[in-house]
């Protein structure tokens, strides 16, 4: 009660934040700061979830603002169209461009990426500058006010409202956006796109989704600056307005929606600032700019929104409704009575390096098997031929009789398997239960604008449902609210449990589950690991923990070098001389 007390509070605050400058009490220079601000936060806002969520780093964004700009300013000078309808054509091309741009880009990785879309910033600069029609170098000038009825938008504070309206909304619709299923897909971009994909996230669709949508801010903002400016000159959107835009972005805080606003406020402030302060010596302004950031990297890498947050009333944790859990999936009966998973002679390698040679072995329905053997083995990469992470040289890898050796690793999540990491990777700063959520990602249908519009909240509630569900089997039900990234190592591996039980598989694939845990946390795992088995599921597990395993296993499959050199019943295997000579003289 007293936390919802203080959010009224903290919203009434920030009401009276934006209506106080339609008031004399603050003159009209500030006013139109305020506009210029509201108008790089948004751009700043797009670039917060590409960057910030979506781990893709654009020197480019203010291409897209002058993209909309020239193109409200082209049709409401030359064709004398209404603003207003400026802003849908404005939309369509800057979401056009951002499709063909983003096509090209997105596939880039590392530093590829960032030097790409430098790359594309710089020509669309010289082709603004350079095209007659938009004005060449000396800029397109006469574009026309937004008027409603017979009243001009020309005044700071009558644009003001349309400005920060503007900014209002686009914070709901990313704040809605970041909070629903394809949200957490976004944010599991950054450092945990195989994790996504391994959830049925079609990642490469996910990452041009937050492109387009970024470019959109920015193309909102350029339409606003058309009609605010009124003159439009190249130079807006060249390479120093890119960097303001990412300076912006990463003081305010890259990962954080409000960042976005502080960022703008406190670069273009500062910029007014210094701009009075140094006169002439204007140029020392960057290396003022400079300085803050390598101080902002160094004492708070996050950005200053984190610091200001930790004085904002705490949020009230989102309601779970067990009854709201989702029916476990109408699953095809098995088609076949022959194993769920067959492989037949796998073989990965990497360059001269054969990292799986030939390996053949069986996983039956409702059966364990455990897959042992020394560091570098090939465990991992089996795992990752049977997920489509990577895939196999020559062989054969088939589920359910179906051959699944040449798909992705989406489609093959689609049809019932799951895993675990034997390097966690969870998103450290979304809650437990929406890491556990992701795992039931095929499991909900809503999109961007379901999401955006709060559409979702039906789905939502069945997907959390069924997350807390999986989590009260792991035993960290208490846990549900916390950061991820503020768990144990051996909580994280639970927490990747329930998000693979999330998916209901069929067949569970766990990357050294027991590492980490301690003694009663690998005894209550066994027991979970035993019920599923009870449960009709089938359970492929890579683990060092020979007593674990010995306990666990119907059967056990051994690995070195790359070979199997062994499977068998669990005391089979402990007498077997090759795997003692192998692996468990090693670790016994
Ligand atoms: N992407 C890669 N490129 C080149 N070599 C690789 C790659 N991934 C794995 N390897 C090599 O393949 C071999 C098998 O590695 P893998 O990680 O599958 O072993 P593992 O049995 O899982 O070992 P550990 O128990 O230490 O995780 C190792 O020699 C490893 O160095």
């Amino acid at each position: 009660m007293k936390g919802a007390t203080a959010r009224w509070q903290a919203g009434g605050l920030a009401i009276l934040a934006l209506v106080v400058p339609l008031t004399p009490l603050v003159p009209e220079f500030w006013v139109t700061l305020l506009i210029l601000i509201g108008l790089a936060s948004l751009t700043a806002l797009g670039l917060v979830v590409l960057t910030g969520m979506g781990g893709m780093t654009s020197f480019g964004q203010a291409a897209f603002v002058g993209f909309a700009a020239y193109t409200t300013g082209l049709l409401s000078t030359t064709y004398g169209l209404s603003p207003w309808l400026g802003l849908p054509a404005a939309l369509v091309v800057t979401g056009l461009a951002a499709c063909a741009l983003g096509a090209i880009t997105m596939r880039l990785s590392g530093h590829y990426l960032p030097l790409g879309t430098l790359a594309w910033g710089i020509s669309i600069f010289y082709i603004f500058g350079n095209s007659a029609f938009l004005g060449g170098q000396t800029g397109m000038t006469g574009i026309p006010p937004l008027r409603l009825g017979s009243f001009s938008l020309i005044g700071p504070r009558s644009y003001y409202i349309l400005v920060w309206l503007a900014v209002v909304l686009s914070l709901v619709a990313t704040i809605n956006l970041l909070d629903s299923r394809v949200g957490r897909a976004f944010r599991a971009l950054r450092n945990n796109a195989i994790a996504a994909e391994a959830f049925g996230v079609l990642t490469a669709r996910a990452k041009l989704i937050v492109f387009v949508y970024a470019a959109l801010l920015a193309g909102v903002a350029g339409w606003l600056y058309a009609h605010f400016q009124r003159t439009l000159s190249a130079s807006a959107f060249g390479a120093e307005a890119n960097i303001d835009y990412l300076l912006m972005a990463i003081v305010g805080g890259v990962g954080q929606v409000f960042g976005a606003l502080l960022g703008a406020g406190i670069v273009i402030v500062l910029k007014d600032l210094l701009q009075d302060m140094l006169g002439r010596l204007g140029m020392f302004q960057d290396l003022v700019f400079g300085i803050m950031l390598v101080g902002i990297l160094q004492y708070s890498r996050d950005g200053i929104w984190p610091l200001l947050s930790s004085w904002l009333p705490p949020t009230t944790p989102r309601s779970i409704d067990p009854a709201a859990d989702i029916e476990r999936p109408a699953r095809a009966p098995a088609t076949s009575s022959g194993p769920l998973l067959a492989l037949d002679k796998a073989r990965k390698t990497f360059g001269g390096l054969v990292a799986v040679d030939d390996v053949s072995f069986n996983v039956g329905h409702a059966e364990t098997v455990a897959l042992i053997g020394p560091n570098g083995a090939g465990k991992s990469t089996l795992f990752n031929l049977i997920t489509g992470v990577r895939r196999a040289s020559s062989g054969r890898v088939s589920f359910d009789s179906a051959s699944i050796e040449r798909l992705s690793p989406q489609m093959i999540a689609r049809r019932g398997i799951a895993r675990t990491f034997q390097h966690v990777r969870l998103v450290p700063e979304l809650s437990v239960l929406e890491n556990v959520a992701l795992g039931a990602h095929t499991r909900g249908h809503a999109g961007v604008a379901s999401a955006v519009l709060r559409l979702d909240r039906a789905e939502e509630r069945r997907l959390f449902a069924h997350a807390a569900r999986r989590l009260e089997r792991v035993g960290l039900a208490k846990e549900m609210f916390r950061p991820a990234g503020h768990l144990s190592l051996g909580q994280m591996r639970l927490v990747e449990v329930a998000r693979a039980l999330c998916l209901d598989p069929r067949l569970l694939l766990l990357d050294e589950p027991a590492a980490g845990l301690r003694a009663a946390e690998k005894k209550a795992l066994a027991k979970l690991l035993r019920e599923l088995k009870g449960e009709g599921m089938s359970i492929l597990v890579v683990e060092h923990d020979v007593d674990f395993v010995m306990g666990l296993a119907d059967r056990i499959v051994v690995l070195d070098f790359g070979k199997k050199i062994a499977e068998g019943l669990p005391q089979e295997i402990r007498v077997n001389p090759l795997v003692i000579e192998a692996y468990l003289g090693g670790v016994e």
